[in-house]
């Protein structure tokens, strides 16, 4: 179910699983699986920015490393310019990094202490193109530094002079600078004060703007992807819950999920029951629908029947049995 058909897409996800091998709980018991990213779906269209949302554990991060090629996929597909690149080795994505980079959590700790913020963005062009000389190699960086708006004159200062917010300029920096094709932010803000996020945000939507290039931005707060996504997917679970254009689901959410993080947005309008109760664990998720045990609409036929993505009103996709008698409420 894709709002980007897939001939125009630069990334395609299909039916993507990413599941965790977990240890027996007794010596004689079979190994359990924990089902982190449990049948994604989605495509990618060059230029385009997808905000990724979902509560902590919902499998963001996993199927963010899975896209950049650092995690491995127990099934499905994922292929970047009509190229099948599921199940390629580090050899095979060598080449593709300079295609697909991703910007990390924690800016600090991305980062080399012993290295200058210079040596670490000349880093990823010395590795991924060995022919462009010294020379050029440090013109790109600092430029670099200026577009993320660092004066080139910090170039020999170390990671611990820098605050958060800049750390994480100079992770958008060593990423960008081989003018990568999609660019994955895995939680870029959440690491930082309130006060600095919009900055990178900002910072990431004028980049994102100037170059052309594809962007996924995950959060787990709506509002952080309410201002730079185009179309927005929500995950609970490992699975998708609804995909919409960033209007759409911002004025007429479809699926119970949605409505209730968006009641924990400032600012959405009409007033929507918020979340209750504890996420189920991944590794013991609900049989039927997985938002069932916190679902304020859910019935006995959503307890043993996994909804699938369907049309919604709004334009979008939504996994619920009540899509059709939600969007006309
Ligand atoms: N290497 C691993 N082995 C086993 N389980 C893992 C591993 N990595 C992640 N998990 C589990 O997979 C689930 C999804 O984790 P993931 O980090 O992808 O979610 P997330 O939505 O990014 O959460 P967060 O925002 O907290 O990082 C969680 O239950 C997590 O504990």
């Amino acid at each position: 179910m894709n709002a980007v058909p897939a001939a125009a897409a630069l990334l395609a996800v299909r039916r993507l699983k990413v599941h965790y091998k977990l240890p027996a709980a007794l010596p004689w018991g079979r190994p359990g699986w924990l089902k982190a990213v449990d049948g994604v779906d989605f495509n990618l269209a060059p230029g385009e920015t997808l905000g990724i949302v979902g509560e902590s554990g919902c499998g963001k991060s996993t199927l963010a490393r899975a896209l950049a090629g650092l995690q491995a996929v127990t099934s499905g597909g994922i292929e970047f310019a009509g190229r099948n690149i599921t199940r390629l080795d580090e050899n095979g994505w060598r080449p593709l990094r300079r295609e697909i980079q991703m910007v990390f959590q924690d800016p600090l700790a991305s980062l080399d202490p012993r290295m200058t913020i210079g040596a670490s963005i000349a880093e990823p062009l010395e590795a991924l193109y060995p022919e462009i000389g010294r020379a050029e190699r440090a013109s790109r960086v600092l430029a670099m530094l200026e577009k993320v708006g660092l004066s080139a004159s910090l170039v020999n200062r170390y990671p611990h002079e820098f605050s958060g917010g800049q750390c994480q300029r100079v992770g958008i920096a060593r990423a960008l600078v081989v003018r990568p094709r999609v660019l994955i932010c895995d939680e870029p803000v959440s690491a930082l004060d309130v006060s600095i996020q919009a900055q990178i945000v900002n910072l990431l939507a004028d980049l994102q703007a100037e170059s052309g290039l594809s962007m996924i931005f995950i959060a787990h707060d709506l509002a952080v992807v309410r201002h730079i996504s185009r179309r927005v997917m929500v995950m609970y679970l490992g699975k998708v819950m609804e995909q919409a254009t960033r209007e759409a689901l911002f004025a007429s959410p479809v699926h119970p999920y949605t409505r209730a993080l968006l009641a924990a947005v400032p600012g959405t309008g009409v007033h929507r029951q918020p979340l209750e109760g504890e996420i189920p664990s991944p590794a013991d998720p609900p049989q039927g629908c997985v938002f069932v045990t916190r679902c304020p609409i859910a019935d006995t036929h959503c307890v043993r029947h996994p909804p699938t993505l369907v049309r919604a009103v709004h334009g979008g996709f939504s996994a619920c049995h009540f899509t059709a008698a939600v969007s006309a409420a």
